[in-house]
C-alpha cells in the first residue's frame, strides 16, 4: 500500500510569517501606522531631525541635547572619504548603477576595517554610524562625476540632510527644500522585516560581519519591487510626459498586466502609511519648483489606479518626483534611500546578534525522484 506524504503548507515570498520579534519599529496595516521605538513617524518627520532618528533607531530612546552634541560630532568627523575610497569610486565604469558603488564602497570600508569581525553591539554601533557619515560623500562624488564635475567635500558645520544637498549641488537649498528631503530621509529609514532589512538579518544569523549584511541590504534593495521603485517610478512619469495621458497610460499598463510602479504593498493593502506625509513634502518641493504638471500626473495616476484596481501608492511613489524636482538625477534616487535606510538595516543587525539563531528556512522538493548514476560512470579499464 502507498503512503501519501503530507505537502505542508508552503508561504510563498514569506507573506504572513512572523519570522521573529523585533523592538525596532511597528507596523500596523489595519491603521495605516508606523512607529519608530514608539514613536508615529509622522510626529519624528514633524519634529526630528533625520540624526535624532538615526539615534532613535540605533539606541532605543530620542537623545537628550548633550547626547545628540557627541552623536552629532561623531558623524560630522567621519563624512570624510579618504583617497583610495573615492580613486575607487572614480575607477567604476560610469554607466554602472550607483547601485553598484555604493555597494562596492561598502564592501571596501569592511575589507580595509581592521576590526570587521567584532560584531559586538558597540563595535557595530560605531561601524554603523561611520557607514552613515561616509555614504553621503560617496553618493554625492558619484552623482557628480557622471555630470563631469568634481566631488565636493563634506562640512562639518552642516547637518546631514544640507551637506548631502551641498556636496551634490554646490549650495544648500531653500530650507523648505531642505526640510522636503529631511523627510523623506526619516520616512525611508525603518520598516521591519522588509525584504532588504531581512537580507541584513540572515546575513547576520550566520555570524557573519556588519558590512557583509550591509551589502547583501543594498543588493535586495536594488530591485524595483522593493527600493529601486523610486527610480522606475520617474522612468514611467517621464514616458507618460504630459498628464493628460496619463490615464490612458495607466489603463494599457493594467491591460497589459504590467506592474505599474510605485503602487502596492505586502503589509499595506489599504494604503501606505509615509505616503501622506511624504505626498505633502512632494507638495512642497512643487511650488518651489514649478512641478505642478507633475503634481496634476501623480493625482490621475493615483486616482486611475485606485477606481480600477484599489491598489493605492507606496512610499516610493511621492518620492520619485519630489527627488527629481529637487535636481537629482533618476539613478540616484535608490542610493539616497540606502543613505537613510543603512540606520534601519544596521539597527536590525545589532538586535539580530543580540538574539541571534541562523535563519535557515525548509524547502520542500518537488524535483525528480532519486535514481542511479550508475549509467554514466566511467566503463573501468582496468
Ligand atoms: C519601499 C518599498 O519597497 S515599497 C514597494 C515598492 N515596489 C513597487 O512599487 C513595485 C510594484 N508593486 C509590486 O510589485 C507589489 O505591489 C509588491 C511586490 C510591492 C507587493 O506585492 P505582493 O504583496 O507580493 O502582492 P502581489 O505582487 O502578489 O500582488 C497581488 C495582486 O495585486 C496586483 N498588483 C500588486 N501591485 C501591483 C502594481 N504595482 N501594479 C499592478 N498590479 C499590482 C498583482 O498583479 C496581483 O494581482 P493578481 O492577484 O491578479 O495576480
Ligand atoms: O516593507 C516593505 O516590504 C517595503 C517597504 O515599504 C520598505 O522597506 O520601506
Amino acid at each position: 500500500m502507498m503512503t501519501e506524504t503530507a505537502i505542508p503548507t508552503i508561504y510563498k515570498g514569506l507573506a504572513g510569517v512572523v519570522v521573529d520579534t523585533t523592538a525596532i519599529s511597528k507596523v500596523v496595516p489595519e491603521t495605516n501606522s508606523l512607529t519608530y521605538r514608539g514613536y508615529a513617524v509622522q510626529d519624528l518627520a514633524a519634529h526630528c531631525s533625520f540624526e535624532q532618528v538615526a539615534y532613535l533607531l540605533w539606541n532605543g530612546e530620542l537623545p537628550t541635547d548633550a547626547q545628540l552634541a557627541l552623536f552629532t560630532q561623531r558623524e560630522r568627523a567621519a563624512r570624510r572619504a579618504d583617497r583610495s575610497l573615492l580613486s575607487l569610486v572614480t575607477k567604476l565604469p560610469e554607466n554602472c548603477h550607483p547601485m553598484d558603488v555604493v555597494r562596492t564602497a561598502i564592501s571596501y570600508l569592511g575589507a580595509e576595517d581592521p576590526e570587521e569581525d567584532d560584531n559586538t553591539p558597540a563595535a557595530n554601533r560605531a561601524k554603523a554610524v561611520r557607514m552613515m557619515a561616509v555614504l553621503p560623500t560617496i553618493v554625492a562624488a558619484d552623482h557628480r562625476r557622471r555630470r563631469g564635475l568634481d566631488p565636493i567635500a563634506p562640512h562639518s558645520h552642516l547637518g546631514f540632510a544640507e551637506n548631502f544637498l551641498h556636496m551634490c549641488f554646490g549650495e544648500v537649498p531653500a530650507p523648505e527644500l531642505v526640510k522636503a528631503f529631511e523627510v523623506s530621509l526619516i520616512l525611508y529609514a525603518e520598516h521591519s522585516f522588509n525584504a532588504s532589512t531581512f537580507a541584513a538579518r540572515v546575513v547576520t544569523s550566520t555570524l557573519s560581519d556588519i558590512y557583509s549584511a550591509v551589502t547583501a541590504a543594498i543588493g535586495a534593495l536594488k530591485g524595483p519591487l522593493h527600493g529601486g521603485a523610486n527610480e522606475a517610478v520617474m522612468h514611467h512619469m517621464l514616458e507618460i510626459g504630459d498628464p493628460a495621458l496619463a490615464e490612458q497610460w495607466l489603463l494599457g499598463k493594467l491591460a497589459a498586466k504590467h506592474k505599474v510602479m510605485g503602487f502596492g504593498h505586502r503589509v499595506y493593502k489599504n494604503g501606505d502609511s509615509r505616503v501622506p506625509t511624504m505626498k505633502q513634502a512632494f507638495l512642497d518641493v512643487a511650488a518651489r519648483t514649478d512641478g505642478d504638471k507633475w503634481v496634476r500626473m501623480y493625482d490621475i495616476l493615483e486616482k486611475t489606479m485606485n477606481e480600477a484596481t484599489g491598489i493605492k501608492p507606496n512610499l516610493d511613489f511621492p518620492t520619485g518626483p519630489a527627488y527629481y524636482l529637487m535636481g537629482f538625477d533618476i539613478e540616484v534616487f535608490t542610493p539616497i534611500f540606502v543613505m537613510s535606510r543603512i540606520t534601519g538595516w544596521t539597527a536590525h543587525i545589532i538586535e539580530q546578534g543580540e538574539s541571534n539563531a541562523l535563519i535557515r528556512p525548509l524547502s520542500e522538493y518537488t524535483g525528480v525522484g532519486q535514481r542511479s548514476v550508475m549509467r554514466f560512470a566511467p566503463v573501468s579499464t582496468c
